[in-house]
């Protein structure tokens, strides 16, 4: 389309040059003097003097697309003019030759791209321009950034972390068992997991089942740390909304109150969900007869959702059936049968040794490359192959021994679904310091539990406290409590409550943390202190609201005005944080190891910054004296986790029951019970640190990968592109910007801001916010936006500055003494697009492809880059700008024709690079499941099936992709300087 200015004729389309945004005028009438316009889209009419009228002609030429007034399009390709008025040809979508006279041109036509922005005089400012063209830079360096989605994140930079949410985070469809230790941040990891998954485009919407008690502890870290539009799906909101999930993004449900909720359940497997997060995920009981409910539910969920994270610090926790159930939930393929998973565990050991061989670069026993020839796919074979070949280069070979073993730990191991660090391998945690207190039992313990000495007795102790016995007598104020009524209350005798008051006035500046196994207890415990010495405790337990809950904790955790004790029970405590706390109060002890572990977790996790007492009060003569004994010299799981915990409590289940009656039924007939359970517990943990442990290490942390990703996070604080390209940002859409110090900003948005960029960012736009490039100052302040790429405002701008039509044509003057005056330069951005298809923004990100042609049409681009060439460019008055452009139109035309036929050549190189991109990243799942489907036939075949249809519709999308126009930018020297 051009601008030219023959005579005004009847029915003529003209633009308003002052009002563009008047749309396409008719002419109506016109004399001598006086021109009218009818304006129809805005039903507007204009008189103009004819000798000055401020208008432009609008002629559409050969390529241009125009839309009929019913609604069709022709695509011209001829042009003639019959009195004065332009007849333009060409064919309509059905590919018939038409003709379409101007006068039926549609009105509300959009003249919104560069083009016909350009020819009809609708000019942006520069520094729009400027932005448009950065944000288009930045979204495609953006989408190629393998850190992508890792940079935002409130976080400290804490290396197994990062590797775990790397290796995962951009893996399609992620399904993994985040199993690290207590307190190793598996919320974090899964946080920044889910981040860069929805910040890629892998995921759009996930669902997180979380246990009751940590539903306000996740909504408090995903948006704190995340920024995550995250919607709490509750009682409350199912009863105030018909569909409770089906606008959240992010719904966060308590787990208990989901599946217990039939209706709840059903709507939520209705919405389509990416990515299912379930935390504490060992509560989901299994064995191979009587799988729970619960578990079935989750498993109907985590069939419909591709995604899915299960998060436990003690996998183990329901004994190998429960560890081998999580795992099939993950991937079924994988782990289809519970016998075959026994096998395989005892074969880690081998695998262990092949896999260490092999990341040490020793070369293999013969042996076992034989083993390894029988166990390994056509795929792995060819790898070893390769590894062994003479002529491979060593970067090759490093290549294929990594594949190898990556192989070798998803195929014969664990390795592509579990990820478990430890604290002995993540280092740097405090001493946890043991302080038992043994007590004499109080009379009327002794006396009832020595009732209990009969099997018929004993199941009456079991109804009475719904635990088996001999655990049943770890808690005897329960039996007391519901058996001695009429006696005083078993607070009155329990020499613990004296333990914990005299803790109190021992530690007056400290905060303790009590845990119960029941909730009576915690709660019959804070009436005694009070009662006993006015000492006003938080509890919190399972039985509390949530909102009670929180408040508790939240009163705990006040370090000016708040509780200086707080009591948990066991189930309320999980997963908790309380690392601000260095006493640990055990007023009983759990009746399994790994709860033990899940207790001490409270304060042993990230962020504990002191050594952690462990107060153990017990009672002599009871079952808790030898229980006691059991996990302190047996299992010694005072001062470290033991993940053979677990096992031993198995295998030894029989002994243990005569054990714990020891103390008041006489010493059992094995009185080394304890030297043989502390030896077994030594030589597991040997086979575990050279079997699984070895293999999970291996598969769990690379450290020279972490480093990397850590000094690349740390290097981003000195970003100058996010910096400018802020300023920028800011500038134009005119939000006032200050330096508080060198890395600190103040902004506050004004009566002409546009408030469209702070959408969905908690940002105060009366008092504006503060926000940092630094991460140590972001973390220490939570007032503190902390300012990065993938921060919501920067995310905010880049979708403004590309989505709409402001900045896609501008004129600007070239200050450069070398340049004859009048020089025309045209600067063009080309967009690649591709017909919509799922998944395609993976393998095709924003891409923008640069053009700068001289008037001979040579294409500088190559020598003379945007940001120095802009900087050297200064604003043209519009009107001046406007007549620069008629004057120039038939060079200006030419060459965006040639710019053009430049994007189209260029075209198959960039798809190319797309498809090889999404090779990369959908080939090796293809071999994979290839690889297991050869182990089974049967495996896999449904999802490989749609890896290959993936694959063949994102190759035909990809095939059809176009450069589109996106901006362009008339470039005139103004000539040396007088
Ligand atoms: N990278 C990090 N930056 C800042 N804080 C962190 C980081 N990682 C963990 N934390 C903090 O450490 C504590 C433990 O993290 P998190 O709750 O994710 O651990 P977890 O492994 O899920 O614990 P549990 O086993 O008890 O469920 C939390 O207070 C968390 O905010």
């Amino acid at each position: 389309m051009s601008r030219n200015t023959p005579s005004f004729a009847l029915g003529q389309r003209w633009i308003s040059d002052a009002e563009v945004e008047l749309g396409l005028g008719t002419i109506l009438q016109c004399d001598p003097r006086s021109v009218t316009l009818l304006f129809l889209s805005s039903g507007e009419t204009r008189v103009y003097a004819t000798s000055s009228a401020p208008l432009t002609r609008v002629m559409f030429s050969e390529g241009d697309q125009i839309t009929h007034q019913d609604g069709w399009t022709l695509k011209v390709e001829d042009t003639k003019e019959v009195d004065g008025l332009f007849i333009y040809l060409g064919e309509n979508s059905l590919g018939e030759w038409i003709e379409l006279p101007e006068t039926q041109i549609d009105a509300a036509m959009q003249l919104q791209g560069p083009r016909e922005k350009l020819m009809t005089g609708q000019l942006d400012r520069n520094n729009e321009f400027y932005l448009r063209a950065l944000s288009r830079q930045a979204q495609t360096r953006l989408a190629q950034d393998p850190l992508r989605g890792l940079r935002g994140p409130r976080v400290g930079l804490i290396p197994h972390q990062l590797y775990i949410a790397h290796e995962v985070g951009r893996r399609l469809a992620p399904r993994v068992l985040l199993a690290d230790e207590v307190g190793l941040g598996k919320t974090i990891e899964a946080g920044l997991i889910l981040h860069q998954q929805l910040i890629t485009g892998r995921a759009q919407r996930a669902l997180i089942l979380v246990p009751g008690s940590l539903c306000h502890q996740w909504l408090v870290e995903l948006l704190r740390r995340f920024g995550l539009p995250v919607t709490l799906v509750d009682a409350d909101r199912a009863a105030a909304t018909e569909a409770p999930f089906a606008d959240a993004q992010i719904a966060l449900v308590s787990r208990h109150w989901l599946l217990g909720t039939p209706a709840a359940l059903e709507q939520a497997a209705q919405e389509s969900w990416d990515l299912l997060i379930v935390d504490e995920a060992h509560h989901l009981h299994w064995s191979p007869d009587a799988p729970s409910a619960e578990y079935q539910q989750v498993a109907q969920l985590a069939q419909q959702i591709p995604g899915l994270l299960l998060l436990t610090a003690t996998p183990e926790q329901a004994g190998q059936a429960g560890f081998f159930a999580q795992l099939h939930l993950l991937d079924p393929a994988r782990y289809p049968d519970f016998e075959q998973f026994q096998q395989e565990e005892e074969g880690y050991r081998a695998s262990a040794e092949a896999i260490q061989r092999l990341a040490d670069q020793q070369p293999l026993s013969s042996t076992e490359r034989a083993d390894l020839e029988t166990r390994l796919a056509a795929d792995s074979l060819a790898l070893l192959a390769l590894l062994e070949h003479p002529e491979t280069s060593d970067a090759q070979r490093d290549s294929a021994r990594q594949q190898l073993i990556e192989q070798l730990l998803d195929r014969y191991g664990t390795g592509r679904v579990l990820f478990r660090n430890r604290r002995a391998s993540v280092g740097g945690f405090p001493e946890r310091l043991l302080h038992a207190y043994p007590y004499e039992a109080p009379e009327g313990y002794q006396q009832l539990l020595s009732q209990y000495d009969q099997p018929h007795k004993q199941m009456m102790a079991e109804a009475l406290s719904g635990q088996a016995w001999p655990y049943a007598g770890l808690y005897p104020e329960r039996l007391y409590a519901v058996q001695q009524r009429d006696a005083a209350p078993w607070w009155e005798i329990d020499p613990r409550v004296t333990c914990v008051l005299e803790l109190l006035a021992q530690y007056p500046d400290d905060k303790l943390l009590v845990i119960c196994a029941h909730a009576d207890t915690v709660l019959e415990l804070s009436e005694a202190l009070r009662r006993q010495s006015g000492v006003l405790a938080a509890v919190f337990h399972e039985d509390m609201p949530l909102i009670e809950r929180d408040r508790a904790a939240a009163w705990f955790a006040d370090e000016e005005d708040g509780a200086p004790l707080l009591i948990c029970s066991e189930i309320g405590s999980e997963g908790r944080n309380f690392q601000f706390a260095h006493h640990l109060v055990l007023f009983d002890l759990p009746a399994h190891p790994d709860l033990l572990e899940q207790r001490i977790g409270r304060l042993d996790r990230i962020g504990q910054s002191q050594t952690i007492h462990l107060h153990v009060p017990y009672l002599s003569g009871t079952p808790q004296e030898a229980w006691f004994a059991w996990c302190h010299q047996g299992l010694d799981q005072f001062s470290a986790p033991r993940p053979v915990g677990a096992s031993l409590f198995a295998d030894f289940q029989d002994e243990l029951q005569t054990w714990l009656e020891s103390p008041l039924f006489g010493a059992p007939d094995d009185d080394d019970l304890l030297q043989r359970v502390e030896a077994a517990r030594v030589a597991a943990e040997i086979e575990l640190e050279a079997g699984r442990h070895r293999l999970l290490e291996l598969a769990s942390h690379r450290p020279a990968v972490s480093q990397e990703l850590v000094t690349a996070l740390d290097d981003q604080e000195m970003d100058q592109a996010l910096r400018h390209y802020l300023e920028i940002a800011l500038d134009v859409y005119r939000v006032h910007n200050e330096d508080l110090d060198s890395h600190t900003w103040y902004l506050k948005p004004g009566r002409e801001s546009d408030t469209g960029i702070f959408h969905d960012v908690h940002f105060d736009l009366e008092e504006g916010n503060s926000g940092t490039f630094l991460r140590s100052k972001a973390l220490a302040r939570d007032d503190l936006h902390f300012l990065t790429w993938e921060h919501p405002l920067t995310r905010n701008c880049l979708d403004a500055a590309t989505t709409t039509s402001q900045g896609n044509a501008a004129v600007a003057l070239l200050k450069n003494p070398a340049l004859p005056a009048g020089t025309l330069l045209i600067e063009a951005f080309y967009c690649l697009e591709a017909p919509k298809t799922e998944g395609l923004e993976r393998y095709l990100p924003p891409q923008s492809v640069r053009f700068l042609l001289d008037a001979q049409g040579n294409d500088l681009a190559a020598k003379v880059g945007f940001k120095g060439l802009s900087r050297q460019l200064f604003r043209l008055k519009k009107g001046m700008a406007r007549d620069l452009v008629k004057l120039r139109l038939d060079l200006i035309r030419q060459l965006l024709d040639q710019a053009d036929q430049l994007a189209l050549a260029r075209l198959p190189t960039e798809i190319e690079t797309a498809q090889t991109r999404m090779r990369a990243v959908l080939d090796p799942e293809v071999a994979r499941l290839e690889a297991l489907s050869q182990l089974d036939p049967h495996l896999a075949r449904g999802e490989l099936d749609w890896l290959h249809q993936q694959r063949q519709q994102l190759d035909q999308a990809l095939n059809h992709a176009l450069l589109r126009l996106d901006a362009v930018r008339v470039i005139v020297a103004s000539g040396p300087a007088d």
